[in-house]
């Protein structure tokens, strides 16, 4: 008998020796999904320590015995088996002992390094109490604090340096199936501005959501941070920076760096690898939507991506207000990247109600550091897309009397500027509108335009709000109001889901008009009754399934999908790709779970109360 057989002879008896034992004493931890009885392949041969080093795989405490057998891992973990269910308990008693968010943060970071699938589970399972963490408004605070907060590399970091050379690094990246990409220079991070690499932050929490949101796998997604250096001489300068220390490179170097690195992707992940951008500049992000659109399977999500979510958020407000788009008169606070988008996608929305041109664009108006956008303003430049909602008029300065002038039914707030909506700017919407419509979208927190508890008292409860940054709900006047989320995370989970499924080669403007349209269709009478122009960031998966349903239909009937045959069923299509949380099994591929074990189901309920007091 050779050494290895006689190794797995031992083991088999030990594994049985110790699988009484356990039968006995801890039947009530082990659980079984059905993944288990399916005896799912493991995508990797890993065995050994190395197993329980990839995040991919370990399953930490909750390989059993027989697992940990048959993988080399008998003896480096303690002898108890934890099911994922008690796995996710402990993570969350944890979770909620810290008193500080960046310090969550930083707990949820160092789990998905140990253990991605506990990771997607616990958010899954805790969706409206983790996203502000991964996502707005914490990842805002990680971004600043990035050099403490950094632990270990996820993504690429491509410098300007590494030009020539992108390709080679793009093959460092050991993950064949990279199938979308969230890419940022760091030059506006959030309203946070510029933050050079540490806004590597970004990419990684937005694909955090493709998975926890969308359900795409997380092998399938790369992160990237392109450092062309940073203006901002504070983040530079400090010691633990990240990223390269020098100003910024623009131009011609820049251009060229974007275009390499575009061509990269394509040579190394395929034509149909989504590239999404995520908070460049405006100066770049619209020149590079509009050079690389047509070309590559690519969208902006600050342009895009928002547009969608708040038109979304109005179609649920003229449900409240019984009117119709055009019927309305918009004020934009902020008059850049994400202002342009949402305008531009109204404005077509309006035509597609009937409105010409000139009609849609007439309805909005827009306002920038240098006050109202009119013809002949005596500051700030009047050029780019903005132009398009220029008016003839009163160059006002300050933003109440702005108000009062234009006298909008909607101030949409996208300045990354912080509280300009105070208190005479809110009276003032309050006083023009029986119901008026206020959008907060700037983030994280601090950036938002004004607070919902702002919103709702200087209008005395009669405003339609929602805003970028979650907010807790307000009492009113013993009213209790729900302010909505509007946040591109209702759209580019949804979008990219959709793209990738069906293996289309370009994301085309008319994904987002539909997006938006689903998005508004499924906030429900409840939702507006609560005054949210949102579903629930509860129900953000399911909303997101049903839209990349919409959205694969859509892409099916115009041929832009390469993915065939075609589906019928396109949600099941959808839902048949979605990530699953529960671990694979690494048994051997002959063996069945024993009876009593064979239902995860069976677990009795855990207090968490006895976790805590042992
Ligand atoms: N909720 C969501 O889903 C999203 C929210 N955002 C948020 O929107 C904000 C803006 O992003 P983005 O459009 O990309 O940024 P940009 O830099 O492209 O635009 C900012 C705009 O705000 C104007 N502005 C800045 N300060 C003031 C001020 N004090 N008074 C009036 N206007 C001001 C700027 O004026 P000027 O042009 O004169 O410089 C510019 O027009 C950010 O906070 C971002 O987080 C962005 C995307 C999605
Ligand atoms: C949400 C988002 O994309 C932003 O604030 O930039
Ligand atoms: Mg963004």
């Amino acid at each position: 008998m050779s050494f290895s057989s006689l190794r797995s002879v031992r083991s088999i008896l030990s594994y049985q020796k110790y699988l009484r034992y356990f039968q006995q004493q801890q039947s009530c931890l082990v659980t079984v999904t059905d993944e288990y009885r399916a005896v799912s392949k493991s995508r990797s041969s890993l065995k050994g320590v190395e197993l329980l080093r990839n995040p991919a795989l370990n399953k930490g405490m909750a390989f059993t015995l027989e697992e940990r057998q048959h993988m080399g891992i008998h003896g480096l973990l303690p002898p108890a088996v934890l099911s994922q269910d008690v796995q996710a308990l402990r993570v969350m008693i944890n979770f909620r002992r810290l008193n500080d968010d960046l310090d969550r943060y930083s707990e949820l970071m160092n789990l998905s390094d140990r253990n991605e699938k506990l990771f997607y589970r616990v958010i899954a399972d805790n969706i409206e109490e983790i996203i502000p963490i991964v996502y707005t408004p914490t990842v805002g605070l990680a971004c600043q604090k990035y050099g403490l907060v950094f632990k270990r590399p996820r993504g690429l970091f491509i410098t300007i340096h590494d030009k020539g050379h992108i390709y080679d690094i793009l093959c460092n990246w050991t993950e064949q199936q990279v199938k979308a990409i969230v890419v940022t220079d760091g030059e506006r991070i959030l309203g946070l501005g510029d933050l050079g690499a540490f806004g590597m932050g970004i990419p990684v929490g937005k694909l955090q959501l493709y998975t926890a949101i969308a359900g795409i796998p997380p092998q399938h997604c790369l992160p990237i941070m392109l450092d062309v250096g940073t203006n901002n001489q504070e983040i530079s300068s400090n010691p633990l920076y990240i990223g390269i220390r020098q100003k910024r490179v623009t131009g011609k170097e820049y251009d060229e760096f974007i275009d390499e690195f575009m061509e990269a992707v394509v040579q190394r992940f395929g034509w149909d690898c989504l590239i999404q951008f995520e908070d460049f500049a405006s100066h770049n992000a619209y020149r590079l939507l509009e050079r690389y659109q047509k070309q590559y399977c690519t969208f902006n999500d600050d342009i895009q991506g928002t547009a969608a979510v708040v038109l979304a958020g109005l179609f649920g407000a003229l449900r409240i207000t019984n009117t119709k788009l055009v019927d309305n008169k918009y004020l934009f606070v902020g008059a850049g990247q994400a202002a342009c988008g949402i305008a531009d996608l109204l404005a077509h929305a309006m035509m597609r109600e009937g409105a010409t041109q000139e009609e849609a664009a007439s309805r909005i108006w827009m306002y920038d550091v240098h006050g109202l956008i009119v013809e002949g303003r005596p500051q700030g430049d009047l050029e780019g897309p903005k132009s398009a909602y220029m008016k003839k008029g009163k160059p006002v300065k300050d933003l109440s009397a702005v108000v009062d002038y234009v006298k909008p039914s909607v101030l949409i707030g996208a300045s990354g500027a912080g509280r300009l909506f105070h208190e005479a700017v809110l009276k003032t919407m309050g006083q023009i509108n029986e119901r008026p419509v206020i959008f907060a979208l700037s983030n994280p927190t601090s950036r938002a335009e004004c607070t919902a508890e702002e919103a709702y008292r200087e209008t005395e409860g009669r405003c339609i709000f929602a805003s970028g940054s979650p907010f807790k709900p307000v009492v009113y006047k013993d009213k209790t109001f729900y302010p909505g989320q509007g946040n591109n995370a209702y759209i580019f989970p949804a979008v990219s889901l959709a793209t990738i499924a069906c293996a289309a080669r370009h994301v085309e403007e008319d994904m987002f008009l539909i997006a938006a349209q689903q998005l508004g269709l499924l906030v429900s009478q409840a939702d507006l009754d609560a005054g949210r122009v949102y579903p629930p960031v509860t129900a953000i998966h399911e909303v997101t399934v049903k839209i990349a349903a919409h959205l694969a239909e859509h892409l099916y009937e115009t041929k832009k999908a390469w993915n065939y045959p075609e589906p019928n069923d396109k949600e099941e299509f959808i839902r048949m790709q979605l990530y699953d949380t529960s671990y694979e099994y690494f048994g051997p591929k002959t063996w069945k779970w024993p009876e009593q074990h064979s239902s995860a189901r069976n677990v009795p309920s855990i207090d968490e109360d006895v976790c805590l007091e042992s």
